[in-house]
């Protein structure tokens, strides 16, 4: 059985969390995720988040705190993925892989069908954003 490493960026602004939906394609086709992908030879999980990012979204983004290591195991593959709670430092939004992609407040997340392996994630994002409260004003340029 394959084994993946891959990391997921959970994107938090204003209260929100960046939300993407996946390709037509495997197992995990027209699926919500957060971005992110395959560890290359060599790289940190910040560097492969950040690479990533800038290619999957055209944006750059500061990597902050470790969220969680998710295994799940598809039909064809073994995931291992680690999650780290991010921040968009430039750049717009440019979907150059998803098909959509939302902002969405803690109370919408269970909306959207998530990949299975998310749903740990999800749970916790959804914590992290009611602890916040949705008022939190962290745009961008703070820090
Ligand atoms: N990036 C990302 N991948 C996820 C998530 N949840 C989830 O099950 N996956 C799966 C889908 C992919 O099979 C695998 C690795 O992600 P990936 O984005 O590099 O996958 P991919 O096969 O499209 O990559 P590529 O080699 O075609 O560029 O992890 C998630 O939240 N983010």
């Amino acid at each position: 059985m394959k084994n993946i490493e891959a990391v997921a960026a959970v994107i938090m602004q204003g209260g929100r969390v960046f939300c993407a939906q996946r390709k037509d394609e495997g197992e995990t086709a027209r699926l919500w995720e957060f971005p992110g992908g395959k560890i290359e030879a060599g790289e940190t999980h910040s560097q492969a988040l950040e690479r990533e990012i800038r290619e999957e979204l055209e944006a750059g983004i500061s990597v902050e705190d470790f969220i969680m290591t998710v295994s799940y195991q598809y039909v064809h593959f073994n995931l291992t993925m680690h999650a780290y709670r991010c921040r968009l430092t430039s750049g717009e939004i440019v979907l150059r892989e998803h098909l959509e992609s939302r902002w969405l407040a803690a109370d919408e997340l269970d909306s959207l069908p998530w990949a299975p392996a998310d749903l740990p994630i999800v749970a916790r994002a959804k914590e992290l954003l009611e602890r916040e409260g949705s008022s939190a004003d962290d745009g961008i340029v703070t820090r």
